[in-house]
């Protein structure tokens, strides 16, 4: 298992090991001592998996209050996850990470807390599953506007159509008008 840098330092591509063999392959993907070998202490409370299909997008998600980190990864399919830093302190407040993560490629991302996450799905459906360092906490909940123009953030349409999005994300706030961690 290691880590890879991306253009935001805190948000890292965490690339797994894998064992293939003629019955398929293993991996290990938590492993509690490990990750706090390459610098990543991290303690889950919740798991969770969703699925989707193509062109739906959820997020841009944080919880202002008990911000969540989440180990995020792709059983099935191919989605485009993106990670905004909103943390006024940080170097890279406003910046934001896109990686594909597809069943073909054995990464996760780890997504801090203190960053707005969502994703976008590619392929016909996928299967989306994430370790939290917090609960949800839905009154704390915000959603981000996926398509905020101060973001900027270059989502891979397929056929350039719009995304698919909950009746909660069409209500996202700009980024002009979101609570921020400071
Ligand atoms: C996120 C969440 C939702 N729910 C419930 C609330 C609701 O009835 C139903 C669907 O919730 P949502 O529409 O918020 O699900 P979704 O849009 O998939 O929300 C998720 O999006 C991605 C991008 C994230 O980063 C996650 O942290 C989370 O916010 O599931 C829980 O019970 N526990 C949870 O942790």
């Amino acid at each position: 298992m290691k880590l890879i840098d991306t253009t935001i330092p805190d948000v890292k591509i965490v690339e797994l090991c894998l064992f293939g063999d003629t019955r398929g392959f293993f991996m290990e993907t938590w492993n509690k001592k490990t990750f706090a070998g390459l610098g990543l202490d991290l303690d889950f409370v919740q798991d969770n998996h969703s699925r989707s299909r193509q062109g739906i997008l959820r997020g841009l998600h944080y919880q202002i209050q008990n911000p969540q980190g989440k180990l995020v990864r792709v059983t099935h399919g191919k989605v485009f996850d993106v990670a905004v830093d909103i943390r006024r302190s940080s170097p890279s407040f406003g910046q934001w990470v896109g990686v594909v993560l597809s069943e073909d490629s054995p990464q996760m991302l780890w997504v801090p807390p203190g960053f707005a996450h969502g994703f976008y799905v590619m392929s016909e459906s996928a299967d989306f599953l994430y370790k939290c360092t917090d609960t949800y906490a839905p009154e704390y909940e915000r959603s981000l506007q996926w398509n905020d123009p101060t973001l900027a953030i270059n989502w891979p349409l397929v056929d350039g159509l719009l995304p698919l999005l909950s009746a909660k994300d069409v209500q996202g706030v700009s980024w002009q008008d979101a609570e921020m961690y400071e």
